[in-house]
C-alpha cells in the first residue's frame, strides 16, 4: 500500500526549502507527497526577494481537498506566514486528531528574510503547539517561542520543557545553530519523560539551504509509513547528516542539501550519528 503524506508550506523558486524540498524528500523515502501551498517566495541560494501569501480560504481549500480524499498518514507545517493562515490550518486539522502532525516553526530563512510575521508567533503557539505530534523547531525559534536565550545544552534541555508545556506531545530541539561545538547535536524529549540526544560531525558547508525543511520533512515521510516517533527522528537525522555531506555546490550563496544522498548511501550510515540517552 502506498503511503502519502501532505506538507502545507511555502514554495521556494530555488527548489532548496519550502515545499519542494519536503516533496523531494518524500519521494526519496518512498512517500507519495501531497501539498497544501501557504505562500510563494521569490527565492535563491542568496535570499528571498518576495513574499506572496496565498488566500487563506484557498489554503483550507487545497487541505479539505486533499484530506477528504487522499489516505493522508501523516502531516507537516512549514512556512505560515500569517495569523490568518495559522488559524485556518488550526481549525482544518483538528478534524483529523488521529493523523501524526509535524510542526516546523519556520520564522526566517537563512538569508535573514521574515517567513512569519511577528503577530502570528502567538497563533502559532495557542492554535498548532497543542495539536502537534512533534514541534522541530531551531535554536532561535525556540528562543523566540518561549523568550530564553539558548547557548549551551543545559539551555537547550530547559527550553524544550518550557515548549513541552504549551501542548505538543514532543519536541526536537535542533542544535545545528550553535556553532560554538564541533558537533550538529539535536534533543529529542516527549511529555512522557524520554528523552536522548542525536549527535553528528559538524560538516562545513556552505550548502545548507533549506536543511530544517528536509529534516522535518524525512520525519513525516517515516511516520507516513507507521514508524514510531523514536524511530522517524533517528532515520531522518541520519538522512539530513547525509544530504548535508553532499551537499549541492549550486548558486552563488547557500547550496541545496542532497536529497538522493540519502538513498545512494543504500543504508543507515550508523557510525555518523550518535544516540546518547539522557534518562
Ligand atoms: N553544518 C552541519 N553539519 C551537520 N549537521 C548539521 C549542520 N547544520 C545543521 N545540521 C543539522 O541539520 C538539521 C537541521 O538543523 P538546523 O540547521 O538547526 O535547522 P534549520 O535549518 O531549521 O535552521 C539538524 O539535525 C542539525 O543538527
Ligand atoms: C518557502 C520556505 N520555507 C521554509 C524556509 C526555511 O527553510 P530552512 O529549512 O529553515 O532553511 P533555510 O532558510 O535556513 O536555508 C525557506 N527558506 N523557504
Amino acid at each position: 500500500m502506498t503511503s502519502v503524506a501532505l506538507t502545507i508550506a511555502g514554495s521556494d523558486s530555488g527548489g532548496g526549502a519550502g515545499i519542494q524540498a519536503d516533496l523531494k524528500t518524500f519521494q526519496e523515502l518512498g512517500v507519495f507527497g501531497t501539498s497544501a501551498l501557504t505562500a510563494i517566495t521569490a527565492q535563491n541560494t542568496l535570499g528571498v526577494h518576495a513574499v506572496q501569501p496565498v488566500d487563506p480560504k484557498t489554503v483550507a481549500a487545497q487541505i479539505r481537498a486533499v484530506l477528504d480524499d487522499l489516505p493522508v498518514t501523516a502531516i507537516k507545517t512549514g512556512m505560515l506566514f500569517s495569523d490568518e493562515i495559522i488559524r485556518i490550518v488550526a481549525e482544518e486539522l483538528k478534524s483529523f486528531p488521529s493523523i501524526p502532525l509535524v510542526i516546523d516553526p519556520v520564522m526566517i530563512a537563512k538569508g535573514g528574510a521574515s517567513l512569519l510575521q511577528n503577530e502570528a508567533v502567538l497563533a502559532l503557539c495557542k492554535q498548532l503547539l497543542p495539536i502537534a505530534t512533534l514541534i522541530t523547531p531551531n535554536i532561535p525559534e525556540a528562543e523566540v517561542l518561549t523568550g530564553q536565550s539558548i547557548h549551551s545544552e543545559e539551555d537547550m534541555e530547559v527550553a524544550a520543557k518550557a515548549l513541552l508545556s504549551m501542548g505538543p506531545s514532543a519536541i526536537l530541539l535542533k542544535g545545528g545553530h550553535r556553532e560554538d561545538v564541533p558537533f550538529a547535536e539535536d534533543l529529542f524529549m516527549t511529555a512522557d519523560g524520554e528523552h536522548f540526544l542525536m549527535r553528528s560531525k559538524r560538516i562545513a558547508t556552505p550548502n545548507t539551504h533549506g536543511t530544517g525543511c528536509t529534516f522535518a520533512a524525512a520525519i513525516t515521510a517515516e511516520l507516513a509509513k507507521g514508524h514510531s516517533l523514536e524511530d522517524a527522528v533517528v532515520t531522518a537525522k541520519h538522512f539530513i547528516h547525509a544530504a548535508i555531506e553532499d551537499g549541492i555546490e549550486l548558486g552563488n550563496g547557500h547550496g541545496p542539501t542532497n536529497h538522493a544522498a540519502y538513498r545512494k548511501s543504500g543504508q543507515l550510515k550508523t557510525k555518523e550519528v550518535e544516540l546518547i540517552e539522557r534518562n
